[in-house]
């Protein structure tokens, strides 16, 4: 069966009610929450922090896949990872030394992601990817939810794809490919199709404005991908 992970950005959430916004997503088949911080610095918009994990960490025992869209990442992570985050991501530009800010995730037993926005170049995951467990390709530029799908995001899939199929066939290690910005039922499959695992989705989850209508969603994105078989 061909991966498929549906994790529910909490930009699109309501804000007053986001331990029961992310229950109701967890209960409606997401499989990961994907918990979105940005500081008006690095991105032009500003959202939550560790208190606010922290609070949400007991409605859900689903993975959160916290995504710090902060500059510079170092001296935040340890609280992140106090706050109940199981996988953390980050931008290339946003720190000095990426391989310290991966270290600083992964000796603490948690996951630890690249986060790479449309123009930025896969070469950053060189020497690497021995120390990551997640690549997010941004398919929007980062700091807003409901913006459309960037085109050029699925050339660099197929090239991302190409590298990690490599690294498993080398060392049987297996990343996630998580695609972020833009996704919707209507385009999953050809983002699948093109390599990707792992999709973020805000706007089309959280736009369905119900618990059944999350549920809906979430089906009709797991249907399109099952529908394209097995990767071959
Ligand atoms: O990180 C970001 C935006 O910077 C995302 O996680 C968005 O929040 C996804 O939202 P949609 O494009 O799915 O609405
Ligand atoms: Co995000």
């Amino acid at each position: 069966m061909r991966t498929c992970r549906i994790a529910p950005s909490i930009l699109s959430a309501d804000f007053a009610r986001l331990g029961e916004e992310v229950r109701d997503v967890a209960a409606a088949g997401a499989d990961w929450i994907h918990f979105d911080v940005m500081d008006n610095h690095y991105v032009p918009n500003l959202t939550v922090g560790p208190l606010v994990l922290k609070a949400i960490r007991p409605y859900v025992s689903l993975p959160i896949d916290v995504h710090l869209m902060i500059e510079p990442v170092d001296a935040l992570i340890p609280s992140f990872i106090d706050a109940g985050a199981d996988i953390i991501t980050f931008h290339c530009e946003a720190t000095r030394h990426i391989d310290r800010s991966l270290q600083l995730i992964r000796n603490a037993g948690k996951k630890a992601g690249l986060v790479f926005n449309p123009a930025t170049p896969l070469s950053y995951l060189d020497y690497e990817l021995d120390r990551i467990d997640v690549v997010l390709l941004m398919s929007v530029n980062p700091g807003f939810g409901g913006q459309s799908f960037i085109e050029s995001t699925i050339e660099k899939t197929m090239a991302l794809r190409e590298k990690l199929d490599a690294y498993k066939a080398e060392t049987g290690r297996e990343i996630a490919l998580e695609i972020d910005g833009g996704v919707k039922p209507g385009n999953i499959a050809r983002i699948a199709s093109a390599g990707a695992d792992t999709f973020v989705a805000g706007s089309a989850v959280f736009g369905a404005g119900s618990p059944e209508g999350y549920a809906k969603v979430i089906r009709s994105m797991k249907e399109a991908v099952a529908a394209l078989g097995d990767r071959s």
